[in-house]
């Protein structure tokens, strides 16, 4: 392989790259389709003719391959935790009165829109994913790696040579579901009952090919890193998470107590149906890590954080 064919691989592979996260995750495409594929065709030209050089981050690796068994089993090393419930304004008063008794100095919170999906954990390790699993019951997740990777959003590599887990909820959005149904319907195929029974068949499907038509996104809010990452709190993580090439949900805000928090709800309550993805809820979460810290957790989930659910809704008859 001659150095200026290795050159051309790789520029093709990061410039693909490039395209792909500001047209899935920025939502700002910079040039057309065809133009995307004229390039991803001499990628997959050059890469047909040196198989040794695909890069670990090919955008090639997006459209999946046929897995030899079931999914693997998967250890949370930190496990996966549920949330407390709240149902509504008296629930979430007595979180923030708790969260305020037990934590020193004044507390604010992050309000973030609780996505309907299934929770994930992506690992990186040198910057590069290398596992990505379902929570499962938050200890044992099954190993969905080679379906995440079809997931145009997801950074296949970082910007800087990190290892860590961040976690998240994988969706699929509404229009993709409506364009999936109606295929379903076209070829006499059973329909899916919601976008979130559809997420869910999807990514946990032996076939990572089929998992790469679904048009499956993720949005993520949390994660496990070493303290010398020096994030100090839930805001500034998102922020960290965001420059790292993350897709980060832009309806994230911060709140100092429970007249702003009870305003996001009917805020959110009213813009739900709008929104290009199920929600079900809103996670209230103590924003400063300390303070996390000094409330800890029960055995299934943290005292910072709650979910404010939504009122089930009369289904349409
Ligand atoms: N089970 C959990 O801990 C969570 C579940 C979810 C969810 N489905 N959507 C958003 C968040 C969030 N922004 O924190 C969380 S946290």
């Amino acid at each position: 392989m001659s150095k200026a064919d290795l050159r051309r691989l790789v520029d093709l592979t990061d410039q693909l790259n490039q395209y792909a996260y500001q047209y899935y995750v920025l939502d700002q495409p910079t040039i057309t389709d065809a133009e995307y594929d004229q390039l991803y065709q001499e990628l997959l030209a050059l890469e047909a003719q040196y198989p040794d050089y695909v890069q670990a981050d090919s955008p090639s690796h997006r459209v999946g391959m046929l897995a030899q068994s079931g999914l693997e089993k998967v250890t949370h090393e930190t496990p996966m935790l549920s949330l407390a419930n709240a149902f509504n304004q008296e629930d979430l008063a007595r979180f923030v009165a708790s969260s305020q008794a037990a934590s020193e100095g004044p507390v604010t919170y992050v309000g973030e829109l609780k996505i309907d999906g299934l929770s994930v954990s992506l690992r990186y390790q040198d910057g590069r994913l290398v596992q990505a699993a379902t929570r499962g019951d938050g200890q044992i997740g099954e190993d969905i790696t080679n379906n995440v990777r079809t997931i145009a959003s997801v950074p296949l590599k970082l910007p800087e040579p990190l290892d860590i887990e961040v976690r998240g909820e994988i969706f699929m959005p509404k229009a993709s579901f409506l364009a999936l149904n109606q295929a379903r319907e076209d070829q006499g195929l059973p329909t899916f009952a919601n976008p979130r029974n559809s997420a869910a068949g999807s990514i946990r499907q032996l076939d990572s090919r089929i998992t790469a038509q679904r048009k499956l996104d993720v949005f993520l809010y949390s994660g496990v890193f070493s303290p010398d990452l020096g994030l100090a709190s839930q805001s500034q993580m998102l922020a960290q998470f965001k420059e790292w090439g993350f897709h980060i949900n832009d309806q994230t805000r911060s709140l100092t107590g429970l007249a702003d928090m009870w305003d996001f709800v009917e805020e959110m309550t009213s813009q739900r149906h709008d929104l290009p993805y199920d929600i079900d809820g809103i996670v209230f979460k103590v924003d400063d890590f300390d303070q996390q810290a000094q409330l800890g957790h029960t055995v299934k989930a943290p005292r910072w954080a709650i979910a404010y659910k939504f009122p089930a809704e009369e289904q349409a008859t």
